[in-house]
């Protein structure tokens, strides 16, 4: 058995690991009335012209790295070439094994028309295109019985645990919808040939609202039958069943609701958030589902989501990972793999560079960053690789420090992590790993050059991390990412003596600890930070 390569990814956050323990108090989280307001105004999501000359502008300083590395280093070039034969010959392995399972888009049927309608969902003052639904059910409820009963089948036979099941969190089951026999398999087929890949043309392509760059056949990279099981979920002390914040890999998502009979749940968007502020409270944010049984949602891929806690009952879904190919177009032949495909394969880039280079941390280190730069030279308005991007770089300022390298050389390095990141905020400016990044990178520019105009910046980029996941969290499971901003946050104003602030903002994490036991790094530095702020009070 090789196991599959997993079609989410969740990837590359720059701070502690994170283990869930029993909260000791309620969650209220502390009054912040004399923290300043976060401003994260989404001008450049909307409008992707406006960023140009600062992309530019900030791959330039990157080259001049790249270019300084390989001759004080003397190693050779790292070709974009050899970065893009190794992201197609995965692709073309990924495509081919996806194929051998699923009916790939039929070129014959591609223009077909659509008979499926549907409306989009847009969020924030600007409205931002967010996902698609369908207004009619794409699966009837005699297909819905037949593979719900073949899932349940599935998961009754004793050898499913040591085959392909993965069970990721409590209370959540996940099938390969291609383990569930024949008769599914054929449902599934029909479905995606005669349905789901003309929706999806319809919705992603011949719609202005979100058109995407062409790809010439589509394809379903993994098919996953969902369970959350609010019931045992609770039983492990969870307030539900659901997935933490990630980005799907492949082009587009599909997701089908099965059942009704469920409370909470659905699928949080990060991009819910958009200009909105904590003291926003009504409407409250409600997570997207299919509006029936049988009906479906379709987002891009790249839409960093979440499966909202399932509070009551049981909740079923059927989720598709659509990916594509697409033919060259200009000189040569053959296919090539869709810009967002290459970005997101080239950003999972951690794993390859530390193996290629395991005994020169320099050397991967810059693996990573020409990795990084290629995903955001084929998609420049990913902010999530930007994101990396300038993470890379605070990679390479932690590796300066330990040699001790000039504060010249450390100042160049992390002025480019920063512009990375400025970039990033704009296009994904409700993606919270983003700011808490960033104001670790001025926070470390600060303590080189005590800029008191970083100080400032430092504080607004932690306080609108901080705020976004305190609105994340009333749908879905942040604790972990929101005690990582907490620690770093509380440390940032008790490094300024402003202890009684740094109380507030650690006292949620703090109080999660319980004695006599080990909760975790961010649990254990939170609650001796606390103690410590108390004291100085
Ligand atoms: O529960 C949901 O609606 C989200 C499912 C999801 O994001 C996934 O399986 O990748
Ligand atoms: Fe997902």
């Amino acid at each position: 058995f090789v196991p599959r390569p997993t079609a989410r990814s969740r990837l590359q956050w720059t701070t502690r690991a994170t283990a869930s323990c029993r909260l000791l108090s309620s969650t209220e989280g502390p009054n912040r009335d004399d923290l300043p307001t976060p401003i994260y105004h989404h001008i450049d999501l909307y409008n992707e012209n406006s960023y140009t000359d600062d992309v530019e502008t900030v791959l330039g300083r990157v080259d001049g790295f790249m270019r300084l590395l390989e001759q004080q280093e003397a190693w050779p070039l790292l070709h974009e070439s050899k970065i893009r034969d190794r992201i197609h010959s995965q692709h073309t392995r990924d495509c081919e094994a996806a194929s051998l399972n699923l009916a790939p888009e039929s070129p014959v049927l591609r223009d077909q028309q659509c008979s499926t309608r549907y409306e989009w969902i847009f969020s924030g003052t600007k409205s931002y295109p967010l996902a698609a639904q369908s207004l009619e059910p794409i699966l009837n409820t005699t297909a819905i019985s037949t593979i719900r009963e073949a899932a349940e089948a599935h998961w009754e036979n004793p050898a499913f645990c040591t085959s392909r099941f993965t069970y990721q969190r409590p209370g959540n089951y996940e099938a390969h919808v291609t383990d569930l026999g024949e008769r599914v398999r054929s449902i599934v087929n029909e479905t995606l040939t005669t349905r789901i890949y003309p929706l999806i043309r319809d919705v992603f392509w011949n719609d202005p609202t979100c058109s995407l760059a062409p790809v010439d056949q589509l394809c379903v990279y993994d098919a996953l039958y969902i369970r959350y099981n609010s019931t045992q979920a609770k039983l492990l002390d969870h307030i539900g069943a659901g997935q933490p914040l990630h980005r799907d890999l492949g082009l587009i998502s599909i997701n089908i609701r099965l059942n009704n009979d469920f409370e909470g749940g659905g699928t949080f968007f990060e991009n819910q958030l958009l200009d909105r502020k904590e003291s926003d409270l009504e409407p409250g944010i409600t997570p997207l589902t299919p509006l029936e049984r049988g009906h479906v949602l379709l987002h891009k891929s790249s839409e960093r989501h979440a499966g909202a806690s399932t509070v009551d009952g049981v909740r079923d879904i059927l989720v598709f990972f659509v990916s594509g190919v697409s033919c060259e177009t200009g000189s040569g032949s053959g296919s090539t793999v869709p810009m967002p495909i290459q970005s997101a394969i080239a950003k999972q880039s951690r794993g390859y560079c530390d193996d290629c280079y395991s005994n020169n941390p320099l050397r991967a280190i810059f693996c990573r960053i020409a990795h990084q730069r290629y995903a955001v030279r084929v998609a420049p308005s990913d902010g999530e690789a930007w994101q990396y991007l300038g993470t890379a770089f605070m990679e390479y300022d932690t590796y300066l420090a330990v040699m001790k390298a000039s504060a010249g050389l450390r100042g160049a390095v992390l002025q480019t992590a920063t512009r990375c990141l400025q970039l990033a905020t704009r296009l994904t400016p409700c993606d919270s790993r983003v700011w808490n990044n960033l104001a670790l990178t001025l926070n470390r520019q600060w303590k080189l050059k005590s800029d008191a105009s970083l100080l400032n910046t430092t504080e607004m980029a932690f306080a609108t991390a901080h705020q976004l996941l305190k609105m994340s969290r009333e749908k879905c499971d942040v604790e972990g990412e929101l005690d990582n901003v907490n620690v770093n946050y509380g440390l940032f104003l008790s490094n300024q003596d402003r202890f009684m602030e740094a109380g507030c903002i650690l006292e949620g994490t703090a109080l999660k600890k319980i004695i006599d036991q080990d909760c975790g790094k961010a649990v254990e530095d939170a609650y001796e930070l606390w103690k410590f702020c108390r004291q100085q009070q």
